[in-house]
């Protein structure tokens, strides 16, 4: 039984007093259970506070992007092996905001990828078509191609620990969420790609989160799914009693 994961992306949202006040409200809440995983994912400037905040509870705290280098001269940002030493666990790979705006693409998220596994921090790699792409009935082909650029010199025991986040672009912050069956069938594509590139064992232990438009709502419903493990949100994150809820029910559906 893969253990569920529900991740919130705060993307650029909240001032350090509000994650702060978020995180010291949300760790008593949580419900103890280890069929599910909590984590949040807040701007890096926060890491280093929420993380202290967080010890000792079931929250875990991830990074939204990383560079794929230790160091060197790349003004702005944020190596692997800073996360590393702040004892991140997780970190995003590849939304589909950072490949729109800031020029990401299969090749840097595959080396931002291994540059993950090579500090033991847990990539979130995120995959997921535009509308364009699905009109054009070209869904599971694009996010196969992600999947295997990302995947790319990836070891068989690591790939087993990645996490994949399937998230159609049209969905993203736009109020439309796949229906469970569709999110799943394009899961269950994924889970069958990890099989082709590695093994049956490999394809399922990796964990599949669905994202785009999750909330507590409509969340039990896409965990209902065979191939859906969890979530990865957005809006629906930012708010401490509907992230709550949405752990509870992961923790029961
Ligand atoms: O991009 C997302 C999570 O990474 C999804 O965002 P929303 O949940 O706001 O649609």
């Amino acid at each position: 039984m893969r253990k569920r994961i529900i991740a919130g992306n705060w993307k650029m949202y909240k001032t350090m007093d509000e994650a702060k006040s978020f995180v010291t409200e949300v760790k008593g809440r949580l419900p103890e259970s280890d069929q599910v995983q909590a984590v949040i994912c807040p701007p890096s400037l926060y890491l280093s506070e929420l993380t202290s905040l967080s010890e000792d509870s079931m929250l875990g705290i991830g990074a939204q992007t990383m560079h794929d280098t230790d160091e060197g001269a790349f003004t702005g940002e944020v190596s692997p092996k800073m996360l590393a030493e702040l004892h991140i666990p997780f970190v995003i790979l590849g939304h589909s905001e950072r490949r729109q705006y800031f020029n990401e693409t299969d090749e840097t998220v595959n080396k931002k990828v291994l540059a993950a596994f090579s500090h033991e921090l847990t990539p979130i790699v995120c995959v997921g078509e535009s509308l364009k792409q699905r009109e054009e009935g070209k869904t599971v082909e694009t996010v196969a191609m992600q999947v295997k650029k990302a995947f790319e010199g990836v070891q068989a025991e690591q790939a087993k620990r990645a996490i994949i986040a399937y998230e159609p672009v049209w969905a993203i912050g736009t109020g439309k969420t796949a229906t469970a069956n569709d999110a799943n069938d394009v899961c269950k594509e994924i889970r069958s790609e990890i099989g082709q590139l590695y093994d049956e064992e490999t394809a399922s232990a990796i964990r599949i989160q669905y994202g785009g438009s999750v909330k507590p709502s409509n969340l039990a419903e896409l965990l209902s799914m065979d191939d859906i493990d969890g979530a990865l949100v957005g809006g629906a994150s930012l708010d401490a009693d509907s992230f709550v809820e949405m752990i509870e029910v992961a923790s029961h559906a």
